[in-house]
């Protein structure tokens, strides 16, 4: 099974949803509302995010928004993720609102070593199916835990847990999904789908004019596998279709974008996805962007904010290089990466994740001060938002283009695995918040060679198409900052979808339902 295949889950959900077109039109798209105050009754929302890092950052973005409209919330997940959901919370002014339970997760799982519980951890992605089936395990321990916790208004679950639906049903709890993807990718892929357009061209690299939208173009590259094939099939295939049937059952789906970003896209989802789509991002506007990483030292500054406040001071422009939480990336492309970055002359930080050669210390030889290489985990948004970054080599995962839009600073798009390349084609071609690199054969897929990287490094940092995207994405990072302000369009859907499951759920309490 290719490694790639998990993410992929999201875009089929996507389409399936999408195949059970409602009429269901919510008034929460046009209406301001405000929350109720009440201060003998809090709602109590539960969050369950999927034990993957993409996953579980946004919803507790979502943890901090809730708590702030004063509504209590317990984060459900397993022993080994409790540190860092109580690290990432640790700054939350409302955090005493916040409580985190952690459920065993089950030992014994072929393939899946012993104390790993988080799919970046995994030793190959290749894993993810005994992954994502062993957290079946958790049920009965998530009930038990529901059932003490007693009055919950709502549980927000990661698309990924299908069966926290049958555990909401049981308790009479109405159940949102989470994904973390943006309506245009859900959009473009549903319409080649249901049009069967990917099967046209001979060449998985031939243009396919997208029905609906026909100023977009994408290639059967720019679809993850399976979902080229037309009758997909096996154990994985199950895992999705359960996936999609609770979806569907459930009451609403939470996205992370916001109205003005991507109308048109937005909808075609509320016209044709099941359940509801309630779009209350960027859920990263929740964080405080100006906390700083903690070290083990005591001291409040990691060692490359210390770099890039020197390379502030000294008029240095940086550029960010990072491939998000689980990017697999081969040896050679990495020694490619390794010489465009040193050819390209600028400065630069790459956060790398498993590298085992030693490409990355020749590099730090070559390249001195100008250069910061850094294998920790680092707080990104912090980065980003360093007044001496310019410019960001991304793989375009949802959150880091979220968290590029919010801090101003525009993408290098290299997509490498699930719905980044339709990301990337929305970053580039779509919002033209950024340019992208360029792939040794024009393929979606292509070998990145040093000199492609470093001519489109150059061109985003120096030239005057890098320009023209530095404007425009501070343009949308102003709009994101907003939608998701007092009365913005992500404010008011967000308390409109709060108060309508709170009233959802008293109607079910009155009617019996517990
Ligand atoms: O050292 C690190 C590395 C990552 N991050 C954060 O981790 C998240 C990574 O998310 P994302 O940029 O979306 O990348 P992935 O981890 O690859 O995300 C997966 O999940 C996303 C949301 O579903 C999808 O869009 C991607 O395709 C899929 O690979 C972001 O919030 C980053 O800020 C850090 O804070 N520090």
């Amino acid at each position: 099974m290719p490694i790639t295949t998990h993410f992929s889950t999201e875009l089929l959900i996507y389409i399936y949803m999408f195949t059970h077109k409602h009429k269901h039109i919510q008034s929460h798209k046009q209406m301001a509302s405000s929350l109720p105050v009440d201060s003998t009754h809090r709602p109590h929302i539960v969050l369950f995010p999927f034990m993957s890092k993409g996953h579980t950052i946004p919803l507790l973005h979502l943890a901090r928004m809730l708590v702030t409209r004063g509504i209590t919330v317990t984060i459900f997940t397993t022993k080994a993720n409790k540190p860092f959901i109580a690290q990432v919370l640790e700054t939350c002014p409302d955090g005493n609102s916040i409580s985190i339970i952690h459920l065993p997760f089950p030992n014994n799982i072929e393939g899946i070593p012993h104390g790993i519980e988080s799919t970046d951890k995994l030793p190959s992605m290749s894993l993810f199916p005994q992954f994502v089936i062993a957290t079946k395990h958790l049920q009965p321990h998530f009930e038990m835990s529901l059932k003490n916790l007693g009055n919950v208004t709502c549980i927000v679950s990661d698309g990924f847990l299908s069966w926290t639906l049958a555990s909401a049903n049981k308790f009479g709890i109405p159940r949102l999904s989470f994904y973390g993807m943006n309506a245009y990718s859900g959009a473009v892929q549903h319409s080649v789908n249901v049009n069967q357009s990917l099967w046209g061209p001979e060449s998985d690299d031939g243009l396919i004019t997208v029905p609906g939208f026909p100023w977009i173009q994408i290639t059967r590259n720019d679809i993850d596998y399976p979902f080229t094939q037309r009758n997909p099939s096996g154990p994985f295939h199950d895992f999705i279709m359960e996936s999609i049937a609770s979806s569907v059952n459930s009451y609403g789906t939470i996205v992370n974008t916001f109205h003005e970003l991507e109308p048109r896209f937005i909808d075609y989802i509320n016209r044709k996805m099941k359940p509801t789509p309630w779009c209350v991002g960027p859920l990263c506007l929740a964080e405080p962007f100006g906390c700083s990483d903690k070290q083990p030292n005591g001291s409040n500054s990691s060692k490359w904010i210390t770099w890039l406040d020197q390379k502030l001071l000294q008029g240095c422009s940086v550029l960010y290089v990072a491939f998000g939480s689980q990017a697999e990336i081969s040896t050679q492309q990495m020694e490619a990466i390794s010489k465009g970055l040193e050819q390209s002359e600028v400065n630069f930080l790459w956060v790398v994740r498993n590298c085992e050669s030693n490409v990355l210390s020749e590099l730090g030889d070559k390249v001195g001060d100008r250069g910061m290489i850094v294998t920790e985990w680092v707080n990104q948004m912090e980065i980003l938002k360093h007044e001496s970054v310019n410019g960001f080599v991304s793989h375009c995962g949802w959150n880091s283009v979220l968290e590029s839009i919010c801090a101003g600073v525009p993408i290098l798009a290299w997509p490498m695995m699930a719905e980044q390349p339709l990301n990337a084609r929305m970053v580039v071609e779509e919002i033209k918040i950024g340019l992208r690199v360029e792939t040794c054969d024009g393929s979606v897929r292509g070998f990145v060679k040093a000199d492609g990287l470093k001519k489109m490094v150059k061109e985003l940092m120096e030239g005057e198409k890098g320009k023209e995207v530095r404007k425009r994405v501070k343009e949308v990072g102003a709009a994101a900052k907003a939608a998701v302000a007092d009365g913005g369009s992500s404010w008011r859907t967000l308390n409109e979808l709060i108060n309508e499951v709170e009233s959802v759920r008293n109607k079910g309490k009155s009617d019996g339902e517990m």
